[in-house]
């Protein structure tokens, strides 16, 4: 429980999560249960490893994010099986439910599993079982979405677009779109260009990770790719015009607050250029990113937020509201969520 005086607010706020990665919620605990039950080794040459406690200790000191993703990599090496996919997801769906959270589009990284000799199929339908069962028992709308890793060969991307256009995912309303994650400087900036270039005559839905270590010149690449949405985006303050720009075409940022401390992209949640976005009319969405690496699952990012940087009740609405908006969910469901947002609203002005 926060200490700020609008936390009883915030937290009933109906709430839309755009950015989290689905292996990005196995904790501790669960990278270990999941060891044992699958038989699979965990890293003996890392004293991290040791222990549930050593592993959690090693979180709370990443220098960046590639040491970060060294961990999320090696971390997911425990999912084996359909249903340690749809467990995973289920854990997240129950505590996002619990944080207020309506609706959540949800990141996850095939090409790694893959990797590990685990098929795409068995990814895809433990995940969307867990879609289903939120959707059914929580009453969440869920929108899954495929990211293409930058730290991999363009052609292991290039493999897993021809898997998923085969596989018919976006046609069933399996997967709702596609993005792009992992480590963002040093690879090219394009390197999806053509995957993009191909998705965006088939109208699939596209977003990317950008602006998070990398300056607004990988914003920039990212929007001229097609990307609808920016995950991350906090360098974009370094190019006004590209920011307005961003803003005059309703480009949402899914900020992820926490995520930005934790990876020693700013000191602090009050260096997250949250005021800046919302006086240049720039549209985003707070979000936890990795929930389980970081300690902080979106309701601990609201509250982070509202400590550094004191939004009032009216200021979250709009928050809440550009957040529905943006979402990729018929107009129907949008108007579910805003007349919530207006009766919960309503009991605090
Ligand atoms: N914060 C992050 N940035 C880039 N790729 C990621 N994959 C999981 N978390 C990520
Ligand atoms: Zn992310």
């Amino acid at each position: 429980m926060c200490q700020h005086p609008l936390h009883e607010f915030i937290a009933g706020l109906p709430k839309c999560e755009h950015h989290v990665h689905l292996e990005g919620c196995l904790t501790p605990e669960l990278i270990f249960q999941l060891a044992a039950r699958n038989g699979v080794t965990l890293p003996t040459d890392d004293p991290a490893f040791a222990s549930i406690e050593a592993l959690a200790d090693r979180y709370e000191r990443f220098a960046n994010l590639d040491d970060f993703l060294h961990y999320y990599f090696e971390g997911m090496a425990v999912l084996q099986s359909e249903s340690d996919f749809a467990d995973l997801a289920w854990n997240y769906f129950q505590k996002a439910h619990s944080d207020g959270v309506h609706h959540a589009e949800v990141f996850f990284d095939p090409q790694v599993h893959q990797g590990r000799g685990i098929p795409y199929e068995t990814i895809v339908a433990g995940f969307s079982a867990g879609c289903k069962r939120a959707e059914s028992e929580l009453g969440l709308s869920t929108r899954l979405i495929l990211c293409f890793l930058r730290h991999l060969p363009v052609e292991s991307a290039n493999e897993l677009y021809e898997t998923f256009l085969a596989s018919g995912d976006y046609e069933k309303g399996t997967i709702h779109g596609l993005g792009w994650s992992s480590s963002e400087v040093g690879p090219p900036k394009d390197m999806f260009r053509e995957i993009y270039a191909s998705a965006r005559e088939k109208d699939i839905r596209l977003t990317a990770h950008a602006g998070e270590e990398g300056d607004s010149t990988y914003i920039s690449t990212a929007l001229e790719l097609g990307a609808q949405r920016i995950d991350h985006g906090i360098n974009l303050i370094q190019d006004p015009e590209l920011m307005k720009r961003v803003a005059e075409q309703n480009i949402m940022l899914t900020v992820c607050p926490v995520s930005n401390v934790k990876l020693q992209c700013v000191k602090s949640v009050a260096e997250v250029p949250i005021r800046k976005f919302l006086e240049a009319g720039v549209k985003f969405s707070i979000n936890s990113d990795d929930p389980a690496y970081f300690g902080a699952y979106i309701l601990d990012n609201y509250c982070a937020v509202q400590e550094a940087h004191k939004l009032s009740v009216l200021e979250w609405r709009i928050v809440a509201e550009n957040a529905v908006q943006e979402s990729w969910i018929p107009n129907e469901r949008k108007a579910e969520l805003l007349e919530r947002i207006t009766a919960h609203v309503k009991n605090y002005l």
